[in-house]
């Protein structure tokens, strides 16, 4: 069984991945942290994050290993740990771009493709491109100013800010993100995050 959770930037995919994998009992898989870890690597390298044969060639002499774990997803290059560096301001800035090159896409997905069911995948894409024969779609939303109030709790940056940190990339990720016809949305706005969980696994279990 494959459940799919796409949505638009920090509109709660991963908190409530989680939160459905943990009830679920299986593993939850953030493909966006693929994207990221392949941007960290190409900013640390000095690479020019809109040449993507020089990403592809850093990135297969560097493998990246996802650990999709229900506790929260790691990310590795050899023994190094790349998690706690993804979620930075410039990570942030450069990985629309780089998740926009197909032929990172295209990276993203095999290693996605390759890991073993069952599984909640989310990101973007998985409802429509990576996973359209998944048995369970949802689609989450929230307005920019909601979001950014959320991530303010997170970060030390101001809420007008990150809003219009996130707006930008809503626009810059805008080919990726799209409801699959066959998603339930949901507009987690008014919603509590046990509440949207709770919403997807009474969906998943009917
Ligand atoms: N329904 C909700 N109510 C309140 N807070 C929420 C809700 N959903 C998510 N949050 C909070 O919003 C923040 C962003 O959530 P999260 O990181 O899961 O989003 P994301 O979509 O995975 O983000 P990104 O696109 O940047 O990877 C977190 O602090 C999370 O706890
Ligand atoms: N399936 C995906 C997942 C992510 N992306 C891109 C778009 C985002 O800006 C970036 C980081 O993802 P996030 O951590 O915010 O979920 O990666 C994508 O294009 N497709």
């Amino acid at each position: 069984m494959i459940v799919t959770i796409d949505g638009v930037a920090a509109s709660g995919k991963s908190s409530v991945s989680g939160g459905v994998a943990r009830a679920l009992g299986i593993p939850y898989v953030s493909s966006g942290l693929l994207y990221r870890a392949a941007t960290l690597l190409g900013l640390d390298a000095g690479l020019d994050l809109g040449d993507p044969g020089a990403l592809l060639a850093h990135l297969s002499s560097h493998p990246v290993r996802l650990e999709p774990l229900a506790e929260g997803n790691r990310v590795w290059r050899a023994d190094r740990e790349l998690t706690d560096d993804l979620h930075s301001t410039r990570v942030d800035k450069g990985v629309s771009v780089v998740a926009a090159h197909p032929q990172v896409r295209a990276w993203v997905d095999d290693q996605l493709r390759a890991l073993p069911e069952p599984f909640v995948a989310e990101g973007r894409d998985m409802g429509t491109a990576v996973f359209p024969h998944a048995q369970h779609k949802f689609y989450l939303t929230a307005s920019a100013r909601i979001r950014a109030e959320r991530r303010a709790k997170e970060r030390p940056d101001d809420i007008p800010d990150i809003e219009a940190a996130l707006i930008r990339r809503d626009e810059l990720d805008a080919n990726q993100i799209a409801p699959a016809a066959d998603a339930q949305v949901l507009d987690t706005g008014p919603m509590t995050l046990d509440e949207v969980i709770t919403t997807i696994l009474r969906a998943v279990r009917a």
